[in-house]
């Protein structure tokens, strides 16, 4: 029996799929005329649970078994072994339009659509017209869909899947199919769906999307699991994981947070649930030795006010000599979205022909241009070799910082703006001169 509070336990899945070179060695395999497949593993022992109500983003490289995972929970492939339970209705948009008969009008793949996903007819004549004005496809409802483009076919399918009432959604990279507004209106559904307890499982290559709307992420590499937990940690984990596999390095999984380098500046000012620990990782050609940040007047306290200057000081040692090299920042929110950095590369600086054992201090001066809130750094020391990154040493979130309500303002950003307000006329002058 599964948790009450589970919508999604996977245990140990596998997937194997056989290859034939040539259809007839799948017969000459069947009468036992010697083994003739070549097998791919495409999921190895996968096994996580999504608890209910959440939204878990699964990410990893192409081919990692994303697709293949989905399928079998939607029902549509079998696993070779290992087990998954769902709770409640599933609804899913995988591939654009399965389960669409191109012969039939939009009005009618509805009903054959929904009734896949195991909702009555009835149930569906009393969302058809939410479900048609959703997609905004307008007269083509009437036409057979194979005269659809690929925009209103997902956004046909999209409409039934996430009107159906589902408990769990299921969505596989769809969206990018849609244009920016539809997407946009696909996301304010999710958030509606997320209000009312809907659990969101969802593939995607957007990180962004991950960190913006995921509670969870999921990393699957080759066919494992490879790391489970808050969106930030794990696409940091997936960001190594592409510098490892870019550079040609052997991809290790990821270790706990390192602590070999000792912390300058001690203030902690998120409590240690809420603050990302340090993640870092490089071939430790070069470290970035020490840093910390300052506010203005010698201010150590990581608060700051709107406005105020801060620096952000790192202290770099070089283990080998290297001809290139830049120094790098990043801010961002302590849920993951990056707001602003940069390097000193792009400040057209560079770090040339430096030699082992060689020690610098790199200074970032730069205005706190956030509005309130709690922020997290994150470094970088990287070396150049043909225009290509090589991580030398990445430590992500290594620092938190809060900027102080000294002002009222929406977003993340103050625009600095400059407000100018003067009267041209009043009620009279404009009555007088009509
Ligand atoms: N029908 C199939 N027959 C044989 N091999 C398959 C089949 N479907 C998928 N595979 C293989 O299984 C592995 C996992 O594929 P899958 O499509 O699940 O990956 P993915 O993570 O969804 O990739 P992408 O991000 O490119 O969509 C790959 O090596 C793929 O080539």
């Amino acid at each position: 029996m599964m948790k009450n509070d589970l919508a999604i336990e996977i245990g140990n899945i596998t997937k194997t799929y056989k290859v034939y070179n040539k259809p007839y060695h799948k017969l000459l395999e069947i009468f036992n005329l010697g083994k003739k497949n070549t097998e791919i593993n495409a999921l190895k022992g996968i096994s996580f649970k999504v608890e209910k109500g959440k939204t878990c983003g699964i990410v990893g490289p192409n081919g990692s078994g994303k697709s293949t995972l989905l399928q079998i929970l939607t029902g549509i492939l079998q696993p070779t072994s290992g087990y998954f339970n769902v709770k409640g209705r599933i609804s899913a948009l995988l591939e654009l339009g399965a389960g669409f008969n191109p012969d039939y009008t939009g009005r009618e793949n509805i009903f054959l659509y929904a009734s896949i996903l195991g909702v009555e007819k009835k149930e569906i004549e009393t969302k058809i017209d939410e479900i048609i004005e959703f997609a905004q496809i307008g007269d083509f409802i009437d036409r057979s869909v194979k005269t659809y483009s690929s925009g209103m076919y997902v956004r046909l399918a999209f409409a039934v899947a996430i009107n159906v009432d589902p408990d769990i959604l299921i969505v596989d990279e769809a969206l990018a199919v849609g244009d920016e507004s539809f997407q946009r209106k696909c996301f304010r559904k999710f958030e509606e769906l997320k209000e009312k307890g809907v659990t969101i499982l969802f593939v995607t290559h957007s990180l962004g999307l991950v960190k913006q709307f995921c509670d969870e992420a999921v990393l699957i590499y080759k066919g494992e699991l490879i790391e489970q937990g808050h969106p930030n940690h794990v696409i940091n984990v997936y960001t190594k994981l592409i510098a490892e596999m870019e550079n040609g390095v052997k991809v290790t999984k990821p270790t706990e947070k390192s602590n070999d380098i000792p912390i300058l500046g001690e203030s902690k000012l998120l409590d240690s649930k809420q603050a990302p620990s340090e993640y870092r990782y490089g071939n430790g050609e070069g470290k970035i030795i020490s840093f910390r940040l300052d506010g203005e007047d010698g201010n150590r306290s990581r608060i700051y006010r709107h406005g105020e200057k801060i620096t952000i000081s790192l202290k770099l040692q070089y283990y080998k000599d290297t001809y290139s090299s830049l120094a790098a920042y990043t801010i961002k929110t302590v849920s993951g979205v990056e707001i602003t950095g940069t390097n000193t590369s792009f400040e057209g600086l560079d770090l040339k022909n430096y030699k082992k054992d060689d020690i610098l201090n790199v200074v970032f001066t730069q205005n706190t241009i956030l509005n309130a809130g709690d922020y997290v750094v994150s470094l970088g020391f990287i070396e150049l070799v043909d225009d290509n990154i090589v991580v030398m040493d990445r430590r992500y979130d290594v620092l938190t910082f809060k900027v102080a309500e000294t002002k009222k303002a929406a977003g993340l950003v103050d625009p600095k703006v400059e407000i100018n307000v003067s009267k041209v006329m009043n009620n009279l002058t404009l009555e007088n001169s009509e």
